[in-house]
């Protein structure tokens, strides 16, 4: 995938697991998010009540398929190893998983996703070899309990404007209302947990949230 079509698969990033699905059935969930038009899913199974062991490479695996089925590029969330089990497209890993520039080395072929948080952060991910960034949290969430404080969409404008083309996503209690400001201050796409997966309707929210991102002109 070259970094044009990785623009594209990143305009609306659904991010995962079992345990963000309010009880309801994680395969289930993405089938509809996708027929709703999300461009790129992340397993991320972590977190209070996430499934460990088989049962973790179980639901990765029919989510991996289901992925590849509908050709919707499938990442795995810091685990490496996982990634390679289950042929994933890519890994994301943040500030405090494995270095990018070992995972651009050990997985060669995959996309690299690297978290940063400022201007430094997102120079050395580009240095180490990452091919998108996730820049978080732009909002409130409570969706990861060790974000970081809130940082709002003017982190990725300042990213912009110190140089940083790489492809990149916000993350953290986006939604249809808050995404356009995101797409605005620089970013490719955005990158939801909530906001799909604890919709009434995922399919209706991941239409509506790529509809708005469309409207605003970047990247439709
Ligand atoms: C697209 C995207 N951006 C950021 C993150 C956060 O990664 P990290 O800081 O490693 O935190 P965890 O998700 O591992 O808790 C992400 N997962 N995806
Ligand atoms: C996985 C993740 N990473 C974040 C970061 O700031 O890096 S915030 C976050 C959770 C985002 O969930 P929601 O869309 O429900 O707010
Ligand atoms: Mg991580």
């Amino acid at each position: 995938m070259n970094s044009e079509q990785l623009r594209q698969a990143l305009r609306l990033y659904l991010v995962m697991g079992s345990s963000n699905c309010a009880g309801a059935d994680p395969y289930a969930v993405l089938e509809a998010a996708i027929e709703g038009g999300i461009t790129m899913f992340q397993f991320r199974e972590k977190g209070a009540g996430a499934l460990q062991g088989q049962a973790r490479l179980e639901l990765g695996a029919r989510l991996r398929r289901l992925c590849a089925q509908r050709g919707v590029p499938f990442i795995v969330n810091d685990d490496e190893r996982l990634a390679l089990e289950l042929e994933a497209d890519g890994i994301h890993i943040g500030q405090e998983d494995a270095p990018a520039a070992a995972m651009r080395r050990r997985l060669p072929g995959m996309i690299v996703g690297v978290s940063a948080h400022d201007l430094l952060e997102a120079e050395s991910a580009l240095a180490a070899g990452a091919d998108y960034l996730g820049v978080g949290p732009q909002y409130a969430t409570r969706t990861k309990l060790d974000a970081r404080e809130v940082q709002g969409p003017a982190v990725i404008a300042r990213m912009r404007a110190g140089g940083i083309r790489l492809p990149l996503v916000g993350i953290g209690g986006i939604d249809a209302a808050n995404a356009p400001a995101v797409i605005r201050a620089g970013a490719d796409g955005v990158a939801v947990v909530s906001a799909i997966s604890q919709a009434r309707s995922p399919k209706q929210a991941a239409a509506e949230l790529l509809n708005t991102i469309k409207s605003i002109g970047r990247n439709s």
